[in-house]
């Protein structure tokens, strides 16, 4: 009689740590800084620079010397002479004299003598002798209207640390501290292998028995929202030499490998007899959550592989659980967990389930209440509800029935931002 392998199935919070325990880090690298989005940057970005660094205007208007204006008042305006204009990036040459201006734009230096800027709506102009002239009907104090050099930051600041994630804003940074190459860290290659006879090509007509293949592209585009750059090593049929093969073959390939399907205990599930054959360390090979609990890692000559579920959803979330934390990692963010939030639950669950249950959902805002929405069928199997998922509704196991309204946490799918490790862990429910 054939025995059915029976797996100790650990909880996520252990498998989570040991994944960690063998999460490497990539090296440093360049990359031109109209390419630095979504890379993580590899040095503390210091200002080399005061921003500004030098007194500007921040108005289109004029630029004065505030103790001219002392004796102005509404009906006593006082008159000044324009002798000169610049735009930004113009230098006025010389001195402002008492009861002189400058016709000055945004961005311009203000000019040596002058200690405030009024907007050009709040002056009167007129020519006289050839020459022109302003009338201010207000007194203006030392200062007024003027951005101030190192207002923004001051040179040799830490403007943005070691492994945050490069944003917008971040380029713009970059750029203002003359940046042409940006120091990143290199993306990890993530190679997919699909494993399954029933699998098609995407572009295949459907056959009696038969499948497309959407687990490839599914890790494709969780590879790209982790950071990784995936590499699509095909699909192959249930075969162990076929598949043994190119597993070897994609391990020299890549930093991470990711398998799906296969991974279970049925016939034609050779992962395990893969990863046996190849001396692999297996981390885990069960965990106490729904979907994903087949979940499998493994490590080979330092090298972590993922024997991710067959079934879409349950692929979906050993991924972001275990693999991103690892991309991250990698990437050497400083917050390589994703965010929670604790929302209110949108549906009861009243069906209870030892494991802890990551239920695919999407934040909903009424009333301005947070939502924690369920979409669509909650099975491992189910693969339309992944299209609205942005969140992992998180239930955890034991008798409980979980009512409609009742607090819970979610974690951010599409959010970039993270989270530290302890601060993931430390806000589920350990058993
Ligand atoms: N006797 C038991 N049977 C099963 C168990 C168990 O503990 N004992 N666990 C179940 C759970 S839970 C899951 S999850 C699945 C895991 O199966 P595998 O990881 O071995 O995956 P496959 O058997 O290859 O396929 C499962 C399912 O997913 C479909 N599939 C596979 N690859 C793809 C792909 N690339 N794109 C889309 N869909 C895919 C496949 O056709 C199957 O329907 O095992 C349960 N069984
Ligand atoms: O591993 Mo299965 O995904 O628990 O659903
Ligand atoms: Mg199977």
């Amino acid at each position: 009689m054939l025995m059915v392998e029976i797996r100790k199935a650990i909880h996520v919070n252990e498998a989570i740590c040991r994944v960690m325990s063998s999460a490497i880090t990539g090296p440093k690298t360049y990359v031109a800084i109209e390419d630095s989005l979504s890379y993580y940057l590899g040095e503390d970005l210091l200002a080399d620079h005061d921003v500004p660094a030098f007194d500007r205007s921040p108005y289109d208007g004029f630029a004065i010397r505030a103790e001219d204006t002392l004796d102005a008042g509404k009906g006593y305006p006082i008159r000044l002479e324009v002798i000169g204009e610049i735009g930004a990036g113009s230098v006025h040459e010389g001195e402002v004299q008492a009861n002189q201006a400058v016709r000055i734009m945004t961005g311009a230096q203000i000019p040596n003598g002058c200690n405030a800027v009024i907007m050009l709506e709040h002056v009167e102009m007129l020519e006289h002798d050839w020459k022109t002239f302003i009338q201010i009907d207000r007194r203006l104090t030392t200062g007024e209207n003027i951005t101030r050099t190192g207002e923004d930051t001051r040179q040799g600041e830490t403007l943005v640390k070691k492994g945050t994630y490069i944003n917008p804003g971040v380029m713009a940074l970059l750029a203002t501290c003359g940046y042409k190459q940006v120091p990143v860290i290199q993306k990890p290659k993530v190679g997919i292998i699909s494993t399954g006879s029933e699998l098609l090509a995407v572009d295949a007509a459907l056959e009696p028995g038969k499948i497309r293949d959407s687990n490839s592209y599914m890790l494709l585009g969780q590879i790209e929202r982790a950071g990784g750059i995936p590499l699509l090593l095909g699909q192959f049929k249930d075969d162990f030499t076929l598949c043994y093969n190119q597993v070897v073959d994609a391990l020299d390939k890549v930093d991470i490998l990711l398998t799906t399907g296969g991974v279970s205990v049925g016939d034609y599930d050779y992962i395990p007899a893969i990863l046996d054959k190849l001396k692999a360390r297996v981390l885990f090979n069960k965990v106490r959550m729904r979907p994903g609990s087949v979940t499998t890692v493994a490590e080979i000559k330092g090298k972590l592989l993922f024997g991710l579920s067959g079934n879409p959803s349950s692929c979906y979330v050993g991924f972001e659980l275990f693999t991103r934390p690892v991309i991250r990692t990698y990437l050497q963010s400083n917050y390589p967990f994703m965010r929670r939030v604790v929302v209110q639950l949108g549906a009861a669950f009243t069906r209870p389930n030892p494991f802890d249950r990551f239920v695919r959902g999407k934040l909903q805002y009424e009333n301005g209440q947070t939502i924690a929405m369920p979409v669509g069928l909650d099975k491992p199997n189910i693969v339309t509800s992944l299209a609205e998922a942005d969140i992992l509704i998180m239930l955890p196991g034991g008798a409980e029935v979980y009512e409609k309204e009742m607090e819970v946490t979610a974690i951010l799918l599409e959010d970039q931002t993270g989270t530290t490790m302890d601060s993931f862990i430390s806000k589920q429910v350990i058993h």
